[in-house]
């Protein structure tokens, strides 16, 4: 835990060090009056109290009371400042790893649990810290300094009282093993209750149209009702533990009044001694007893924050050596890969698309289409071969320097909950409003956006769910257009739009590949016909390559698919005859 905590800590180490400064000075003027007591018991039972120096102790004690009121204020400041600030910067450390991370990552682990780390147990960090470390950080402080005035006054005694803690030791180890199992089961119920929670609300559409509302609710009560039961029980099986430790030191200290009556009377300690203990000796069991709980309460939250350092730490995209390439021909080279280490999706595959030409990829659903594209993006990197952009392997190249030279146009477009105007922007931030404007224009967004209420600046909502799936892809191509790449990496958006759509889509698809180095992933094979070259994919292996025409005359799959395509557009095929072998 110490080792997480420091690794956390230096994000803002000025502040953490400020903070426990404080913490110490504010234990310390609790502990003062607790000297002066002393003091005034000694001065008691003197024989000799002088009034004057009583009320010059009482004095102190109201100025240093007033003083220690001031420091526990600034001291909760700049514990809420710092824990803020620590919690901040791990989030924002989190996402900017996250940005590092292979696509790999992301489809190995359930987003949902991602945004657990981010969002909830960086709260349980945020709500357990502020609250614990500092008491914890005075509590020892405080046991100590007190635990010094009473050896001094009576090492005897003083030890009866510090006899308690080995015991107490096995009651918070016990508690401990108990909160990491139990606390584990709790964040994995947690977690499991917020994915349900968002898969019930993202597909509360579907779930409704299907009539599954009673079903899927009843997914989601199962996870609320699991989560309780941890709830219940992280609270519940290790809180005896941290009582026994509690009535332990209560046994401790009627032991040593036990005793210290018995010395009072055989007169081998002074009735000032045994007042002494009676006050001060109860004082020294309550940090003792906040260690005690919030201990337990810290080694909860070590959990989480396990979980937040275990996901900083996965390993990021290489950057190799960060060659940026000054032409864009793409290669394959022999390229393998499989997802996971499973079965292989694509085997041995070579192909060169020369800069500026059209290649286009077709072939069943399934064949690996759409994993080619990703290779060429570095979402993933492959299991043998290479892919190279202008002679360059992209395993050289930083991730974001890849990125850099493609634009990509997915059937799945994906806007952010904002105005048309920014979501074309995120192309490129930099970009004046004129040149904005241009590629809402090329891309046939003006068409639409200005009979909106707002024209261009009207909001799309969550996901784009304002508008229709073709002036969502219409926007994505205006956004590709104004980032401008080299290479562009076309997922054939045409597929499922009406006749209009289709038109404008064509469009501005033109104005985009334009000049670019160009590969398309194609559904409607007549789009294709004038692509440089043609490559079929079948079972993750190049079948065929050509053009159109001669893969046509040569009669394989393509002419099969093209015959298959033909057939279905006049409305001669049966649609089983079709199952599985259209994209
Ligand atoms: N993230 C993934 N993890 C594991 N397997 C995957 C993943 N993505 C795709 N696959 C598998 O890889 C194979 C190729 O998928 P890919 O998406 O590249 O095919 P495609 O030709 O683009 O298909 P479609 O035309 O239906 O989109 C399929 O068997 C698919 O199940």
């Amino acid at each position: 835990m110490i080792r997480h905590l420091l690794y956390i800590f230096k994000t803002a180490p000025a502040l953490v060090r400020k903070s426990i400064a404080l913490e110490l000075l504010h234990h310390l003027l609790i502990a003062v009056p607790t000297g002066f007591l002393l003091l005034i018991i000694q001065e008691l039972f003197s024989g000799a109290a002088s009034p004057q120096r009583l009320f010059t102790y009482v004095i102190i004690m109201v100025v240093e009371f007033i003083v220690q009121l001031w420091v526990a204020a600034s001291t909760m400041v700049v514990s809420n400042v710092m824990t803020y600030t620590l919690s901040t910067r791990l989030r924002i450390q989190l996402g900017m790893h996250l940005q590092r991370l292979s696509m790999g990552t992301f489809r190995q682990r359930d987003p949902g649990d991602l945004a657990a780390v981010v969002l909830q147990d960086v709260a349980n960090f945020e709500m357990i810290f502020g609250h614990t470390i500092g008491n914890m950080a005075g509590a020892v402080f405080a046991t100590g300094i007190i635990s010094i005035f009473l050896f001094i006054i009576n090492w005897q005694l003083a030890l009866v009282l510090l006899a308690a803690l080995p015991l107490c030791w096995i009651m918070v180890r016990i508690s401990n093993y108990l909160i990491v199992q139990q606390g584990k089961k709790h964040v994995q119920a947690r977690n499991d209750t917020g994915a349900r929670f968002l898969e019930y609300v993202q597909g509360i559409r579907h779930i409704k149209s299907f009539g599954m509302t009673g079903s899927r609710f009843s997914n989601l009560k199962q996870a609320l009702n699991d989560f309780r039961k941890a709830s219940i029980r992280t609270e519940a099986i290790p809180g005896p533990f941290v009582l026994t430790g509690g009535v332990i030191l209560e046994l401790f200290f009627l032991g040593m009044v036990a005793l210290a009556v018995t010395w009072l009377t055989q007169g081998r300690i002074n009735a000032a001694t045994l007042i002494t203990f009676l006050i001060v000796g109860y004082r020294l069991y309550e940090p003792i007893k906040i260690l005690l709980v919030d201990y337990v309460i810290l080694r909860y939250m070590n959990i989480s924050l396990e979980r937040v350092i275990s996901l900083l730490k996965t390993p990021e995209q290489s950057a190799g050596q960060k060659r940026v390439p000054s032409r864009y021909d793409i290669s394959f080279e022999n390229v393998s890969f499989s997802y996971h280490n499973g079965s292989p999706v694509l085997e041995n595959i070579s192909f060169h698309v020369p800069e500026r030409s059209m290649l286009a990829l077709v072939g069943p659903s399934g064949s690996g289409k759409t994993t080619v594209t990703s290779l060429i993006a570095r979402f993933w990197d492959v299991s043998a071969g290479a892919v190279k952009i202008g002679g360059t392997d992209v395993r050289d190249m930083a991730p974001s320097d890849v990125y850099a030279l493609i634009s990509e146009v997915f059937q799945e477009v994906y806007l952010f909950d904002d105005s048309i105007y920014h979501n074309i922007r995120f192309g490129r931030m930099d970009a004046t409003e004129a040149e904005i404007l241009e590629a809402a224009a090329a891309a046939q967004v003006l068409d639409f956006a200005m009979e909106l209420p707002e024209g261009i600046h009207s909001t799309v909502g969550e996901g784009g769910n304002k508008l229709s799936g073709g002036q969502k892809q219409r926007i994505s191509i205006a956004r590709a257009l104004l980032k401008n790449a080299p290479v562009v990496l076309l997922d054939e958006a045409t597929a499922s739009l009406d006749p209009e759509n289709e038109i404008y889509i064509q469009a501005a698809i033109q104005e985009l590949v334009k000049g670019k180095t160009v590969i398309v992933i194609a559904h409607k094979l007549k789009t294709i016909q004038q692509a440089d070259q043609i490559l079929v994919l079948n079972k993750g292996k190049l079948q065929e390559q050509g053009l159109h025409d001669n893969l046509l005359k040569s009669g394989g799959l393509y002419a099969r698919l093209w015959d298959i395509q033909q057939a279905a557009n006049s409305w001669k095929m049966a649609p089983t005859e079709m199952n599985g072998i259209i994209a």
